[in-house]
């Protein structure tokens, strides 16, 4: 490690990962209710259990994205970090203001969480990954507030790489678009026309400059190809991201009442945003093969290649499969959005916090060359349980997609089955996806053993060294 204040990293990947764990029993718990709707009653209903599930998400991407850019920041900067006192108060305000969020979707029902947050003086809850009360939505702009003075500072003292400037217009882009959490306007269609600009405008567009940054700083450390040549990959996948992510945004205004020109405008447009993920496949797998040297952390540059395939996978693959008008007018809202919302969640944005984990935590630990050989094989395990569960999961939920469209969507209005009549039909899915949940857990187990075995087998490296 070159500068003191990456250390500042490792409490933001620990607490990441403990609210992933979070995340996936949560998951399973709803894997369980799709199949006996009594689960958890009356503790922990559905309602609840997703909001948990999806919001934990959230959080843990922000806390992961955090970690890294306070890893890598410094590093491209080459200078400590502005203020790592300001990062060390961030961090605990912010699992402070998450933990206590999380809490009270948990004990009380949600209208009487809107009652004690007087959500009435400020109307913001209620709309699905923004359901946060509005006195956690202003902390989280304060935080992030906090974090992109703090990243800005050290950039702006420091060596300014492209890296380090695409990073920060994603994490600028990421905090300026939560500011639409806060409109909240009556028209339903205002209200969602908008809302978009959070969901979408993150997932598509800001964010994929984040992921592209992390992947390039990561890709570099590990395979010593040129910075130049990097960096004109970089603006090539950032400029496509762009291009087609902003008015892609269309493919989520076809039925919810802005003018019909977005029908074309979102098809068109949407079509091309797997553009940007082929090609960080292409880079990934093209910077590996061109490498110029052999960097002990194999594990690292796995999850590096991983991160891309199953982007292109999640969100190029399976999105178009449901980004044209006519085809979204039958799919729209069905497991097939689910199918693809999670293998675009994984497959981006969780996989390329891993992959920074992955790099950065032996690099903290005193290990440059990575983990122990031991260490980086229980890894690779559970890199392919996540991953194998992961895609078994996107496959179960696909069929149970194509299948509700059959029964519900296709059919005359008379002949068609109702959505739950549906969803009772669809039990046999839901069972196989709770199977590969259970295999994506047992990798996400894996993947913390692996970081006990990292530890004993420093120590062991240690004493070694010692003597
Ligand atoms: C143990 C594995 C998991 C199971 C069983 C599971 C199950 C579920 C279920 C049942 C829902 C609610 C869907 C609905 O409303 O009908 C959901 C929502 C969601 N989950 Fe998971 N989940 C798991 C892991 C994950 C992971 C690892 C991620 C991302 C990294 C993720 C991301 C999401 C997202 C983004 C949504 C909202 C989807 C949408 O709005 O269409 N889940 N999950
Ligand atoms: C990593 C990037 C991406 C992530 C994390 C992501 C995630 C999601 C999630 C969670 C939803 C469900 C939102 C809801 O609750 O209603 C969604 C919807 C959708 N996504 Fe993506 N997405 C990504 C990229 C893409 C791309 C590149 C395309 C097109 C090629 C696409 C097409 C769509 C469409 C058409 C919908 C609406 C589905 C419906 O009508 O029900 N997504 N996405
Ligand atoms: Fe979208």
């Amino acid at each position: 490690m070159k500068y003191e204040s990456q250390l500042i990293a490792k409490p933001y990947f620990i607490f990441a990962m403990i609210l992933f764990a979070g995340q996936v029993i949560f998951g399973l718990l709803m894997g369980l209710q799709y199949i006996n709707g009594d689960a958890g009653f009356p503790y922990i209903p559905f309602n609840a259990a997703r909001m948990v599930h999806t919001n934990l998400l959230i959080v843990w991407m922000l806390f992961g994205f955090m970690g890294a850019s306070y890893f890598l920041v410094p590093e491209e900067a080459e200078t400590e970090l502005y203020s790592p006192l300001l990062a060390k108060i961030t961090f605990w305000v912010f699992a402070f203001a998450g933990i206590a969020t999380i809490l009270g979707y948990l004990l009380v029902p949600y209208a009487e969480l809107a009652r004690i947050t007087q959500n009435e003086l400020f109307p913001t809850m209620g709309r699905e990954f923004l359901e946060q009360p509005t006195i956690t939505k202003i902390g989280i702009v304060l935080v992030c507030l906090s974090f992109v003075f703090n990243i800005g500072m050290t950039i702006l003292r420091g060596r300014k790489t492209v890296i380090n400037m695409v990073l920060l217009t994603g994490l600028v882009g990421l905090a300026v678009f939560y500011l639409f959490s806060f409109y909240n306007p009556d028209s339903l269609t205002l209200d969602k026309y908008f809302w978009w600009f959070v969901v979408h405008l993150w997932v598509e567009g800001v964010w994929e400059l984040i992921l592209g940054a992390l992947l390039a700083f990561v890709l570099i450390k590990v395979t010593g190809v040129d910075r130049e040549h990097i960096e004109k990959w970089l603006y090539v996948i950032i400029a496509m991201a762009l291009i087609s992510g902003l008015i892609g945004m269309g493919h989520h205004y076809f039925w919810v009442g802005p003018p019909r020109y977005w029908l074309w405008m979102g098809s068109l447009f949407s079509a091309l945003e797997p553009v940007p993920f082929f090609m960080m496949v292409v880079f990934a797998f093209k910077v590996v093969k061109e490498r110029r040297r052999d960097h002990g952390n194999k594990i690292a540059t796995t999850w590096a290649q991983g991160t891309a395939v199953m982007a292109f996978l999640g969100a190029g693959v399976w999105g178009f499969l449901h980004t044209l008008a006519p085809v979204n007018y039958y799919t729209h809202g069905s497991q097939l959005t689910a199918a693809h919302g999670h293998l675009a969640f994984f497959g981006a944005y969780a996989m390329v916090v891993m992959c920074m984990i992955s790099y950065s935590m032996p690099v903290m630990n005193g290990r440059l060359q990575g983990n122990s050989a031991r260490a980086q094989k229980v890894e690779r395990i559970s890199f392919w349980l996540m991953c194998i569960g992961m895609l078994g999961i996107t496959f179960a939920l696909t069929a149970a997609g194509i299948w509700q469209v059959a029964l519900q969507r296709l059919p005359e209005a008379g002949e068609a089955l109702g959505f739950m009549a549906t969803q009772t039909e669809l039990t046999p899915f839901y069972v196989v996806r709770l199977g590969f949940a259970l295999i994506f857990t047992a990798g996400v187990v894996t993947y913390f053993t692996s970081f006990v075995i990292a530890n004993n087998d420093g120590k062991k490296q240690l004493s070694g060294s010692l003597i």
